[in-house]
C-alpha cells in the first residue's frame, strides 16, 4: 500500500505535491513565491522536514516557531494566507527588506509574540488583525508607508512592551495607551494631530517618541494645544475647552454642529491670520526699508567666540548684533526660506519644530573636531537632542553662500535608514551650521577601537557582515538617488542608531571644502590612490575604495594607518592572522575579504559600482544559514 510517508516511492499516481507537504512548508513556499521575486531564498524540499533547515526558519517538533529574514533583499509582496498559517509562530521578522503592498490578515498567528515588519515599503492602513494577537509583546511597523489612523483598540494588547510606528504616514490622534509593560514607544515622523494623551504610560516617553508630527501638541513636546487649534478633540473623545471667541458665540445662543465647528475654526483662523499677519508684514517691510535706507549691514550673526567650549558643557550662544531677520537684496529660494523659518532652513520639506533661538539656547557638549568643523550634541529646552556641525569658516570659504544653499538643498533631501538625516541648516556671515539627528550609540570607530580593554578582539564576523551591509546600503543609495558622493567615508563617520544599525554621516560635505585644507592623517588611509596622486575630487569609485578599507578595518580591528600595503591576493592571509581566534569561518570570511580586495583595487575602473558591492555582500549573507546565536550577535554586536 502507498502511504504519505512513502510519498517518494511511487506505485500509484502521486497526488499533487502540495497535499503531501506539511502545512508549514506550504505556508513558507507560498510566501516565498510572492515575496522573493529575485529568487534569493534557496528553498528546496527533498525530505519531508527540510523546511526546518531553510534560511530564517526555526522549528520545534516540526512546527515553525521563528521566521526571521532580515535584510534579505525581498522585494515582492506579503501574500495573504501564506505565513499567516504558521499558527505556532512566536517570532516573525521581515525587517529591512523592500516588501510592498498591504500587510495581510495576521489573525492566524495566534501565538505570535514578536512582529518586526519595519523598514519595508508596506502601504495601506494599520493591520487591524494585529489587535487579535493577544500574546503580542513587540510590534514594529516603523519605516513603511502606512496611512490612516492608529486604532484606539491597541490599548487591548496588554502585554505590549515595544511599539514602533514611526516613519509612516499615520494621521489622526494617538490612542490613550496605558499598558504598564510598554517600554519602547515611538510614533515620530507621521502626520498625527491633536493632544498627546496624558496617560501614565505615554507621559514617561520623551519628545523623540513624538517628534516630527507637525500638528501634535501637548506638554511633552512643549506645544500648547490651545494655541495649535482650539477645536482639537482629545483622543478620549473629550473636546478641549473652547476658545473665548467660541464661548462668546455659544453664550449668544449660536449652536455649532461639529461640521460648523470646523468651518468656524477655519473662518476664525483666517480672520486671526489677517488681523495678525497684515500689520506684521507691513511692519516688516517698513523696518527693512528703513534699514536699507540707513545702509545697515547688521544681521543676526553667530560669532566664533560665542561658543564656549571650555570643559565639556557649553552653551551655543549667538552674538546677536541685530535681532532682526537678515534681508538680502537678491532673494534666492533659500533666502526666502530663511526668512520664513527665522534663518534656520529645514530640509526635505519638513516642518520647523524648533527655532534658531531655541537651538542657540541649547546646552551643548563637544563631541569632537573633524576635518571641516566641530560637532556638538545640543539638548534644547524642549528636550529634543540634535547634533550640530559647525563648519569651519576658513575651510569652506571656497563655497559661496548661494552654492552652499544649493548644495544643502540637494543633500538635505536624502533620506535612507542608513543615513543620519540632515534636518536643517543655517548660514550667516562667517557661520554655517548643519543639524543632524543625534545618534545615541556612538560611532563605528568607538565600537572597533574604543575601549581597548573591552574590545581587544575584532567583532564577530556576522556583526561585520551586518555593518558592511548597512554601510553599503547607505552608500549605494547616495550614488543611486543623486549625483552626489560621500567623499569622506571612515569609521568615525559611521554612527550607530537606536537599533545599532549603522548610519552614515558627514556625507557629501567634502565637496564644500578646499581639499588642500582638509588633510588629516586619520582620513588619509581611506583616500583612493588617484586622489592622493592628483588631488582629484572624490568620485563614486573613491567611495568604493574607502568602503574596501573600512571593511578591512572592521574585519581586522586595525585602523587604516596600520594596514600593510597588500595586493588583494595577500589580504586573506593577513586578515586570518588578525583573527586567529576565529575557527571554521574561513569560507565566509574569505568571501568578505575578497569584496574588500576588489573594492580597494588601485585602478578606479576595475572597482565595482557600489550597487554591485551591496549585492555581493547580500549574496554572502544569503549563502550561509545564520543560526540563532549569530542573529542575536548581529544586533547586539557581540
Ligand atoms: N549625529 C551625531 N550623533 C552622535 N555623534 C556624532 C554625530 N555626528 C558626529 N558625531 C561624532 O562627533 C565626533 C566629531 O564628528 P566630526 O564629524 O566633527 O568629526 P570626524 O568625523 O572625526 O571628522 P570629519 O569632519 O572629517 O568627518 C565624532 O566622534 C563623531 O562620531
Amino acid at each position: 500500500t502507498t502511504t504519505t510517508t512513502t510519498a517518494y516511492s511511487v506505485q500509484v499516481p502521486p497526488p499533487p505535491v502540495n497535499l503531501l507537504l506539511p502545512s508549514d512548508a506550504v505556508a513558507l513556499l507560498t510566501f516565498r513565491s510572492k515575496a522573493d521575486l529575485d529568487n534569493k531564498l534557496l528553498y528546496t524540499l527533498n525530505e519531508r522536514f527540510d523546511y526546518c533547515q531553510w534560511l530564517g526558519v526555526e522549528c520545534v517538533q516540526g512546527r515553525v516557531v521563528r521566521f526571521v529574514l532580515e535584510g534579505c533583499g525581498l522585494r515582492g509582496v506579503f501574500e495573504p494566507n501564506s505565513l499567516t498559517r504558521l499558527d505556532q509562530l512566536r517570532v516573525l521578522s521581515l525587517q529591512n527588506n523592500s516588501l510592498a503592498g498591504p500587510i495581510p490578515d495576521l489573525a492566524g498567528l495566534a501565538n505570535l509574540k514578536n512582529l518586526f515588519l519595519n523598514h519595508n515599503s508596506f502601504s495601506g492602513t494599520f493591520p487591524l488583525s494585529v489587535l487579535s494577537l493577544h500574546r503580542l509583546r513587540t510590534l514594529d511597523l516603523s519605516h513603511n508607508n502606512l496611512t490612516g489612523s492608529i486604532p484606539t483598540e491597541l490599548t487591548v494588547l496588554d502585554r505590549l512592551n515595544y511599539l514602533r510606528l514611526d516613519w509612516n504616514r499615520f494621521n489622526g490622534t494617538i490612542p490613550p495607551l496605558n499598558q504598564s509593560a510598554l517600554e519602547i514607544f515611538n510614533v515620530s515622523s507621521n502626520n498625527l494631530t491633536g493632544p498627546i494623551p496624558v496617560t501614565s504610560t505615554l507621559s514617561q516617553f520623551g519628545i523623540s517618541s513624538f517628534a516630527w508630527n507637525p500638528n501634535l501638541c501637548g506638554e511633552i513636546i512643549n506645544k500648547n494645544c490651545r494655541s495649535t487649534s482650539p477645536f482639537f478633540e482629545s483622543s478620549t473623545g473629550v473636546a478641549s475647552p473652547p476658545s473665548p471667541l467660541l464661548q462668546n458665540a455659544q453664550s449668544q445662543g449660536v449652536v455649532l454642529s461639529p461640521k460648523k465647528h470646523k468651518r468656524f475654526g477655519v473662518i476664525l483662523g483666517f480672520v486671526i491670520g489677517v488681523l495678525i499677519l497684515v500689520p506684521a508684514v507691513l511692519t516688516f517691510f517698513v523696518l527693512s526699508k528703513k534699514r536699507r535706507e540707513q545702509g545697515s549691514s547688521k544681521s543676526t550673526m553667530l560669532s566664533s567666540e560665542a561658543v564656549n567650549i571650555n570643559g565639556t558643557d557649553a552653551t551655543i550662544a549667538p552674538q546677536v548684533v541685530n535681532n532682526e531677520l537678515e534681508v538680502e537684496e537678491k532673494k534666492t529660494p533659500g533666502a526666502q526660506l530663511r526668512e520664513k523659518s527665522g534663518n534656520l532652513v529645514f530640509c526635505a520639506g519638513e516642518a520647523q519644530i524648533y527655532t534658531l533661538e531655541q537651538l542657540m539656547r541649547a546646552s551643548a557638549e563637544l563631541l569632537g573636531r573633524g576635518t571641516i568643523g566641530t560637532t556638538y550634541k545640543a539638548v534644547m529646552d524642549n528636550r529634543l537632542i540634535v547634533s550640530v556641525k559647525r563648519l569651519d569658516a576658513g575651510k569652506t570659504a571656497i563655497t559661496s553662500g548661494e552654492m552652499f544653499e544649493g548644495h544643502m538643498e540637494a543633500v538635505g533631501v536624502l533620506r535612507h535608514p542608513n543615513l543620519v538625516p540632515i534636518r536643517a541648516y543655517f548660514q550667516a556671515k562667517e557661520e554655517r551650521l548643519i543639524i543632524y539627528d543625534y545618534q545615541p550609540n556612538g560611532s563605528l570607530f568607538n565600537l572597533i577601537h574604543g575601549s581597548r580593554s573591552t574590545r581587544a578582539k575584532p567583532l564577530h564576523w556576522t556583526s561585520c557582515l551586518k555593518i558592511a551591509e548597512d554601510v553599503a546600503q547607505g552608500l549605494a543609495y547616495i550614488h543611486q538617488a543623486s549625483r552626489l558622493v560621500h567623499g569622506n567615508l571612515k569609521s568615525s563617520n559611521v554612527l550607530l542608531g537606536g537599533d545599532f544599525e549603522a548610519c552614515l554621516t558627514d556625507y557629501c560635505l567634502a565637496a564644500l571644502a578646499d581639499s588642500s585644507t582638509t588633510d588629516d592623517p586619520d582620513s588619509a588611509g581611506y583616500k583612493a590612490p588617484e586622489i592622493h596622486k592628483s588631488g582629484h575630487r572624490a568620485t563614486s569609485k573613491s567611495d568604493v575604495y574607502a568602503f574596501g578599507i573600512l571593511l578591512l578595518e572592521l574585519l581586522t580591528c586595525k585602523p587604516p594607518s596600520q594596514h600593510p600595503f597588500l595586493v588583494p591576493t595577500d589580504m586573506p592571509e593577513w586578515v586570518r592572522a588578525m583573527r586567529e581566534d576565529d575557527v571554521g569561518e574561513d569560507n565566509r570570511l574569505g568571501m568578505l575579504v575578497e569584496v574588500a580586495g576588489i573594492c580597494s583595487l588601485t585602478s578606479p575602473e576595475q572597482r565595482p559600482a557600489m550597487g554591485q558591492v551591496l549585492k555581493m555582500i547580500q549574496e554572502i549573507k544569503e549563502s550561509v544559514m545564520i543560526d540563532d546565536e549569530a542573529r542575536n550577535s548581529c544586533t547586539g554586536y557581540s
